[in-house]
This record gives C-alpha cells, structure tokens and sequence, in this order.
C-alpha cells in the first residue's frame, strides 16, 4: 500500500532527522531526487533553458538546489526569487557557484516564455491559503510557456493535505515529492494540477499511514481465489434489492457485477425480477421481498430503487439484519432521511454517494473530500465510499483510502450501480468492509481503464470487461490462480 501522509506527519518524521544533522543533508537527498528526475525528462541538461520560480522557503531551497546541479551539468539556469532578500541562501550560493543567473520577480524577461523546464519551488507543505498575486501571475505564465512544469514537493498554490486549490495553483505535469506522497497531490482539485508523481525516498521513518491507495498487488492479494473445497454457498451469497418494474435496468447491472466479480450465488429480490430473471439466468431470483430470497451473507440495497413507502420497507427490512449492508442511490436518499436506521446498526454499513447524494445528510462535500468522508462516516457508524474522479473510502476509525484507478469516461449512467455489486460481491466474501469498499473500486477504475481503451464506454461494457481487469490485476501482481494449473491462458 502506498501511504498517504499529511504535512503535519512529514514534519514530525523530519525533525529527528534535521536535529541529527548535518545541516541541509535532507534537502540534498531531496534535490539530487529532483534534478535527476528533470534530467530522465530532458534527456540531457547540457544547453536546455531551465527556470526555477524561488520562493523563501525550504521548498524554494530544494529547487536552487536542484537548479544547481542542473548548472553543473551544463544546464543554463535562471532562478526568479519572489523575496529576493529571503531566498534559501545555501541554495542561492550554490546555484551561482554552478554559474546559474538570479533575478528578481519583476524582471522584465525571465525566460519563462521559451523554458525547456520550468522548476516550482515557489511553496511546499509551509503554503497557506491561496497563491499570492505574484505567486499566482508567474505560475500562470509559466503554464502558457513551453517548458515541462515540474512541480517541487507540491504544485504552488495546491493544498498537501486535502487538494484544495484556491484561486491559482501550478498546472504541474510532473510532481516530484519528497519523503511520501501527500493525500492533496492524489484527490480533489489538487489531483489535477500535480499529474504525475514521482517520490523521492528521503529516508524519513515514518509512522503507520491512516489514508492509504491501494496498488494492483494489494488488491491481488485481497481478492480471494476460489479452492477446490469450495462450493457456491461457501464463496459467499450477495443478495440485491434493487431495481423497479418501470426501472430494471440498475438491478440487471448490479446484479451482474455482483456475479461477475466474484461467482458463487447472487440472490435478487424485488420488482426488477423479470429483467433480472432475463438478463441473468445464473442468478436465483425473488419478485418478493428481501427475507423471500434466501439466506445470503450480504445485502446491496438501492440502485433504481425508488423512494416509495415500499422502497423504504426494502431498506428497513435489509438494515435491520445483521448481515454487511451496501446502501446505494435511492436507498441513501431514504438512509438520509432516517440516518438512524444506519447509526443503529452493529453489522457493517457501507454507503457510496456520489456528491449530491452526499449533500443529503447535511453537509456538502466542500474542498476536502478525505474529510468530509471521514467526518460522515464517523457520525454515521458507516464505511464511506465518496464517488468521483479519486474516490474516496473512509471508515469510523479514521482510516481512509484513496483510489488511483479509473478514467472520466466512467461519469455515464449505471456505473455506480456496477460498482455497488462489485463491492457487495466483496462484503460477501467477509472482507473488511473497508476493505471490500477499496478494493471494489480499485477493481471497478480498472475496469472502466480496461472498457476505456476500446472508446466511450458505456455500464453494460463493465460487466463483460470485468473478469479480464481482475485476471490483469493478478496477473500484474504475479498471481497465478490455484486451480487453473494447464489450462491458464
Ligand atoms: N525541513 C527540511 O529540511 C526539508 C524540507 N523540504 C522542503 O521544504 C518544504 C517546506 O519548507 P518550509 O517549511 O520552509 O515551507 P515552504 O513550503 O517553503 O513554504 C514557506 C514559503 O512559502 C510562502 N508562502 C506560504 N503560503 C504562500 C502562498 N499562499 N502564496 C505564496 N507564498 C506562500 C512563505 O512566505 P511567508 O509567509 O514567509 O512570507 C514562505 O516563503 C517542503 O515542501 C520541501 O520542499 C525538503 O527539502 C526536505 C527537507
Ligand atoms: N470524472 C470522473 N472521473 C472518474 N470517475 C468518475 C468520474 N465521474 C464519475 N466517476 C465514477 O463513475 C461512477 C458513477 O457513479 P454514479 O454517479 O452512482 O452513477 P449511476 O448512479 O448512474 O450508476 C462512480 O464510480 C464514480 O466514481
Ligand atoms: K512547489
């Protein structure tokens, strides 16, 4: 797993570092990381037009200290200090040891108009609030030149913790990051000025993370095979409730996500049964009511539901077992409504709004998703899966994840309901309902990449590139599954 760590953390896990010295041994590390990245990315220094924007921070340190390894390689260098009289001042002498040339912030021509690579040390986790007008007016130049934009630690103007950006912020291409990444450079807006981001190990020790992402090999090693011992039953039973006469289209996904993802049994139960019936001959199906289908291990309620008195029956019905209870869409509009329902609760809840569903238990999301996932599912009791471009799980305890996978093209109608079956799927099994919320959309991102690469997708596209996302993330992991011995592809 990758940890995701705040400023607050990254600093606590300096200090004992900076205070065994020696001095500026930790901002060498992290700018010898920095410039050899900028040299994979030119290819070589020797001629290429560097600027580096200085702010008069540590940050602003690492890229004069970066700049002037750069020079030394023959880099030509144009450092632009915002404070000219605070500049890191070991930097600065280094930089003009190495021949590169300083300006301040109101020269006329400060290369940024013709920079190969433009290098942001103007603010790193010290920033506050949004760039300041200077700040802000060189970051947007630099993004109209036609240099590479390399941020330093964290793209100016982007908030390490949450991704907040006010205002302004450095439309990295490239964020080189020092010690651990910070949660701001992988959610939120922040997720988008940062792109790529590359980690430089300065040796930090650091504590357990509470936010984490997930990597295809963790995912690979909670995905559970299937044994010889097993039978359909012992996999793990999902039960789904979802759908309606009018709307069957949510229950068909949902329920074919649910086999697709993991296949023992899937149970449906509700008014969706015909098209559910037609669509999934594998699946055992009820037109009756949740305690009508069957004992299952875990329930997914909501998806094209409805918000009538007998959609909410549904939903009392479910959240009152003692089974793992995914609630999705309509069953969230109902769940806000009556949020003890879900705080009364003693078996695992996870619920997976998208903003607007969110916005129904009281709060919007804000800039701070990680946050308002976290402060939700600590009220409620409940893990919470916040959906969009990163999503994010929270559980009550604090512990969070961010997801790295998908692609826009999965903002189209029904991917949510796919998402609820893979996750129900995966709450069947016993996972950690953390967990099982994580992995399930790290599997449903990769399979919207997967369904991607072929053009625009549409939900249905998930269900039938969902077994091959799952063989690929094993396979990515080095998993070979037990069973298939000569037969694997
Ligand atoms: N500790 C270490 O040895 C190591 C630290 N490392 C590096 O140090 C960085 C942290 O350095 P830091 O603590 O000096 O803070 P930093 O990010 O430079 O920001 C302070 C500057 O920003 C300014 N500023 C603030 N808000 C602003 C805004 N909205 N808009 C514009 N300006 C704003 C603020 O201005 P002031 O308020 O003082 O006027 C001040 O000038 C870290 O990210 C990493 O890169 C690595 O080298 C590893 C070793
Ligand atoms: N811009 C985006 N980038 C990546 N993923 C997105 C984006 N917008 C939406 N998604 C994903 O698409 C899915 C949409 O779910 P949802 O809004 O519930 O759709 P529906 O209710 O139609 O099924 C979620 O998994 C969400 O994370
Ligand atoms: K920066």
């Amino acid at each position: 797993m990758i940890g995701l760590y705040t400023a607050a953390e990254i600093r606590a896990a300096e200090e004992p570092l900076l205070a065994a010295g020696p001095e500026g041994a930790l901002m060498q590390r992290a700018a010898t990381g920095l410039a050899t990245v900028c040299l994979r990315m030119l290819g070589s220094a020797y001629g290429r037009r560097i600027t580096l924007l200085v702010g008069a921070g540590n940050n602003g340190g690492d890229a004069l200290v970066a700049g002037a390894h750069l020079a030394a390689r023959g880099a030509r260098v144009t450092a632009v200090l915002l404070d000219p009289g605070r500049a890191h001042p070991a930097g600065l002498r280094a930089l003009r040891r190495a021949g590169g040339r300083v300006l301040d912030p109101t020269a006329e021509d400060n290369g940024l108009d013709r920079a190969d690579l433009v290098l942001d040390g103007i603010v790193g986790i010290g920033g506050s609030g949004g760039l300041r007008p200077r700040a802000a007016a060189l970051a947007e130049q630099a993004a109209r030149g036609p240099g590479l934009l390399v941020a330093v630690d964290v793209p100016s103007g982007v908030d390490a913790d949450t991704g907040a950006v006010h205002g302004t912020a450095f439309e990295a291409g490239t964020t080189v990051t020092f010690g651990a990444v910070k949660p701001g450079l992988v959610v939120g807006e922040g997720k988008g000025f940062a792109n790529e981001v590359r980690l430089v190990d300065i040796g930090l020790d650091l504590p357990p993370a509470r936010t984490h992402q997930l990597t295809d090999a963790d995912v690979a090693l909670r995905l559970p095979f299937p044994l010889p011992g097993d039978d359909k039953y012992s996999q793990g039973v999902v039960g789904v409730a979802a759908g309606s006469s009018v709307y069957p289209g949510a229950a068909v996904l949902c329920t074919g996500a649910a086999l697709r993802t993991r296949p023992g049994l899937v149970r449906y139960a509700g008014t969706a049964a015909d098209g559910v019936r037609a669509a999934w001959p594998e699946a055992i199906v009820t037109d009756g009511r949740p305690a009508d289908a069957g004992r299952v291990q875990a329930w997914v309620v909501g998806p094209g539901m409805g918000t009538d008195d007998a959609a909410e029956r549904v939903l009392t019905e479910v959240l009152a077992s003692d089974l793992p209870v995914l609630v999705d869409a309509d069953a969230l509009t109902l769940a806000a409504r009556r949020p003890g329902l879900v705080r009364d609760r003693s078996a695992p809840t996870v619920l997976t709004p998208h903003d607007r569903e969110f916005a129904r238990f009281g709060n919007e999301v804000g800039s701070d998703r990680l946050g308002a996932a976290r402060g939700l599912a600590a009220d409620l009791g409940a893990v919470l899966l916040l959906k969009g471009e990163a999503t994010v799980v929270a559980d009550p305890s604090g512990t969070a994840y961010v997801n790295g996978t998908g692609t826009p093209w999965l903002a189209t109608a029904g991917t949510g309901d796919v998402l609820s079956g893979i996750v129900g799927s995966l709450l069947a099994t016993g996972m950690d309902a953390a967990e099982a919320a994580a992995v399930g959309a790290h599997v449903h991102g990769r399979t919207g990449q997967l369904a991607a690469a072929r053009g625009p997708l549409v939900a249905g596209d998930l269900l039938r590139r969902l077994p091959d996302a799952i063989r690929r993330i094993q396979q990515a992991a080095g998993f070979v599954p037990i069973g298939l011995g000569d037969s694997a592809p």
